[in-house]
Parts: C-alpha cells; structure tokens; sequence
C-alpha cells in the first residue's frame, strides 16, 4: 500500500462490492484501507448478507456507498432511506424517475434518522444507451434526460446524481461545482466494457469533472483485484 499516492485522488474511487456473500466481499475489503477507496454495496451483496456486513464495513471506517436505488411511492422510500440513513452508511440513493415528490420524501426520511449521509439519485443507468431509453418510451435525446433528471435532483434538495462521466461537463455547466457526480461505466483502457454502454476511463473521467469513481469488475473479477486498483490509482495520479 505505501506505493500508492495517499492524496485525496485515492478515495475518489469507490469500490463496487458485486459479491454473493460477505465472506467474498471481506477477502477484498481486509486488503484495502479507508484512505484508498470508498466501498459500495449494491443489491447482490445487500440482498445475500443484509445490513450487517453494512454496519461491519462501517464500523472498519470506510465510506460506504449504499446503492440500493430506492424508486416507490414517497412514503415508502422516506422509510427506506430513514433506515439505511441509521446503518451510518455515508451515501445512499433513489432514482430520479421516482419524481420530485419522492425525492423531497426521500431528504425529509434521511433527515428522520439524524444522520447526515449524502443522497443522491440515479439519472439514466450507464448501461442505457439512446436506443434502450427510446425502447422505454423516452424519445427525447439521452444527455438531455440526464440534464433534466439531474435538475430535478437538484430541485427535490438532493446532494448529486449518479450520472456517466460523458454527462459530466453539461452537468457541471447547468448545476454547478458542489454538485455531486458520482459515475459507474468507469473502464481502465483495456478493460471490457461488459453490459456498460456509457464508458470512460479514470483519468478522462476526473478530467471531465466526475467527483467519484465507481468500478466494479475491473477490479472484483481481477485476477490480482488490489493490483488492478493500484493500478487506477496511478492512472489518476500520473494524470493530475
Ligand atoms: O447507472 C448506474 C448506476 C449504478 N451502477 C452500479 O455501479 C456498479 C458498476 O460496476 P461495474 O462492474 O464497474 O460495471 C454496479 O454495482 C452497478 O450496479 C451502474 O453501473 N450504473
């Protein structure tokens, strides 16, 4: 680990936990340290070991990104996200097209559980591209719905959105420097790009004004996963 650049740039990647047991997802977080990355834990792994491996990474001291992508009617996200809020989690998020009334339920939820994580919502998943959004019935241009999702985002009070990196620079331009782009679809160079559509790579992503990172496969299914995330972090680093 001392090789690595303790800077700030480290913890701007958050790690997708995409594991089927807690027993899996530990032999890779007890190699990493809260100053390298942030974990995510998404609805494979929540779904196998429940709110306690949450608690457990919590209490090891990382960020832990609760990627649950709530999307109900407000009550019941309200009470969705006032529970995750009190697993101590340091951000959670629903999905923009859950409308404004939603995610005003989902901030006022957070709020009840006195706990202050960041909440954010998912605008166009980065596995869609134009012709998948125009097959659910959104014939309008896919950056625009990105832009007008992330708007109302930003209107219900919300701290960011969960966006490609392709997005970023529009994104920045319209909603400013404090908002949070959080962006998955991040491939190293010659990574495959799998079921994700809206690809970048770390260091492009960063330049084009992402302020995390998320990757998953190109590190979980590694055959050496911390050397792959080293090797993301030198990327980053050599880049600034
Ligand atoms: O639009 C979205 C929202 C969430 N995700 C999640 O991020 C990771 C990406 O994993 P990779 O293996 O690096 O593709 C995964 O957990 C998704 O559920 C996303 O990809 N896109």
């Amino acid at each position: 680990m001392s090789q690595l650049n303790p800077k700030i740039h480290a913890s701007k990647i958050i790690v997708a936990l995409d594991y089927a047991d807690a027993t899996s997802a530990l032999a890779l977080v007890n190699q990493l340290n809260p100053a390298l990355c942030g974990l995510k834990v998404g609805k494979e792994l929540f779904t196998a070991a429940g709110p306690h491996l949450v608690e457990t990474l919590v209490n090891k001291g990382f960020n832990v990104f609760l990627d649950l992508k709530f999307h109900d009617i407000p009550n019941t996200v309200a009470k969705a996200c006032e529970a995750a809020s009190r697993l101590g989690v340091w951000m959670l998020n629903v999905h923009a097209s859950g409308g404004l009334a939603m995610m005003q339920a989902a901030k006022e939820g957070v709020a009840k559980s006195g706990q202050q994580p960041l909440l954010i919502a998912v605008t166009v998943l980065t596995s869609m591209d134009q012709a998948t959004l125009n097959q659910i019935g959104i014939a309008g241009n896919l950056q625009d719905q990105v832009l007008k999702l992330a708007q109302l985002t930003q209107q219900a009070g919300l701290d960011g959105v969960v966006c490609s990196a392709q997005e970023a620079p529009v994104l920045r331009q319209h909603l400013g420097a404090d908002f949070c782009l959080v962006t998955p679809g991040i491939r190293p160079a010659d990574a495959k790009s799998d079921d994700q559509t809206r690809i970048v790579t770390p260091a492009k992503a960063l330049q084009l004004g992402a302020s995390y990172l998320v990757v998953g496969r190109p590190i979980t299914q590694a055959t050496n996963p911390l050397a792959s995330l080293q090797s993301i972090v030198a990327e980053i680093t050599k880049s600034l």
